[in-house]
């Protein structure tokens, strides 16, 4: 079997490691021959493949991004669609592909799949939003890297006497703001599934401020107050034509700053949160979906994700892993709010 990875939307820490536990797996165990498709679904469409032996994977499970490169080129656009993907995937002697991307991307597999080819998945995003899966690789890497972010802005913060807004990713979910906020001890944690009003988050400011801290609010980039309808976007739209979020940091510093009177600054983490190495706990979860997925490539599992559930790792349908959103439900809201203010 001889089967083609791509990796796709967005980049995270821990692709690499998928990529290294599949190919070891799949070459030494599997019987299994592998090549690359250069940067996500564009690769297969152009048919730009990269060699893909033990050789290539040396060493990469402790490197940031993806040796493959990535794009969110829309594999039914241009030269794409079912038969001529098929074409290309025939002219390269490629029996099956093995798709890492987040919903979009696996939506898109999902439909390739429903039209004949042989695709299965690994779930990949660092909002770690996806439903079928308890936790996504990338995420404990984000997480690790906005918490310590925030340690540094809490003491320019604390010698200041300012409060400091942190912005962190998430652009339906607030799961790298809840967790990065709790490590560092945020007097404010405001998410996408959250609306609030300023009223309250100045109330929060200030009663931290009164009792001589320097505050410290949390923003996930899809939040949105109260008073707005949609999340601030200002850098036009994406590939696939969705709004580019971030800048809401920016937006709350100065309203925090009228209503308390409170010097207020505010930092943009952006995707700094996606760079660089990613965690051990990153690595390992990684590498075992990667392994995984080599396995159910064995089991013509076509159409079919890997995914953690509890500390095992599982199979799942695409048409399940893209049903749902997993937002932060309420009581792990509530009970971060209880330590806010
Ligand atoms: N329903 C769909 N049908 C076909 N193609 C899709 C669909 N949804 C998304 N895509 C394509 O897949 C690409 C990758 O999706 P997207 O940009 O959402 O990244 P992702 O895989 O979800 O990762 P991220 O976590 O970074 O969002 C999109 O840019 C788009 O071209
Ligand atoms: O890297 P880009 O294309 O700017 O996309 C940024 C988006 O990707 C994510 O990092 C993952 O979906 C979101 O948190 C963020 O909104
Ligand atoms: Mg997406």
């Amino acid at each position: 079997m001889r089967i083609g990875i791509l990796t796709s939307g967005g980049d995270c820490p821990g692709l690499n490691a998928v990529i290294r536990g599949a190919v070891l797996k799949g070459t030494e165990i599997n019987g299994q021959e592998f090549v690359g498709f250069k940067d996500g679904w564009r690769g297969v469409v152009n048919g730009d493949i990269l060699p893909l032996e033990r050789s290539h994977v040396r060493g990469i499970a402790k490197q940031g991004g993806t040796i493959l490169g990535t794009s969110r080129t829309n594999p039914f656009e241009g030269n794409g669609g079912p038969e001529r993907i098929q074409e290309t995937l025939d002219r390269l002697g490629i029996d099956a592909i093995m798709a890492i991307g987040g919903e979009g991307t696996l939506a898109a597999a999902k439909r390739l799949t429903d039209a004949g080819l042989k695709i299965v998945g690994v779930p990949k995003t660092v909002d770690n939003d996806l439903d079928a899966t308890d936790y996504t690789f990338g995420f404990d890497t984000a997480v690790e890297i906005a918490t310590e972010a925030m340690d540094r802005l809490r003491t320019t913060g604390d010698s200041h006497s300012r409060c400091m807004v942190a912005e962190v990713m998430g652009r339906h979910v607030g799961w790298i703001a809840l967790h990065s906020g709790m490590a560092a001890g945020a007097h404010a944690i405001l998410i996408p599934e959250q609306k609030t009003s300023m009223a309250q988050v100045a109330e929060w400011v200030q009663s931290a401020a009164n009792r001589g801290r320097a505050p410290l609010v949390v923003v996930a980039e899809g939040f949105t107050p109260d008073h707005a309808d949609d999340p601030h976007s200002e850098r036009g739209l994406d590939a696939f034509g969705r709004p580019r979020l971030g800048g809401i940091g920016e937006r709350l510093a100065p309203m925090i700053e009228d209503l308390t009177g409170i010097e207020t600054r505010a930092t943009t983490l952006g995707h700094i949160q996606r760079g660089g190495v990613p965690t051990a706990y990153d690595r390992v979860l990684a590498t075992r979906l990667g392994m995984a997925a080599s396995d159910i490539v064995q089991e013509s599992a076509w159409g079919q994700m890997v995914a953690l559930r509890g500390t095992d790792i599982v199979t799942v349908g695409f048409e399940e892993a893209l049903g749902k959103l997993k937002v932060v439900p309420q009581h792990r809201y509530d009970e971060a709010a209880m330590l806010f203010g």
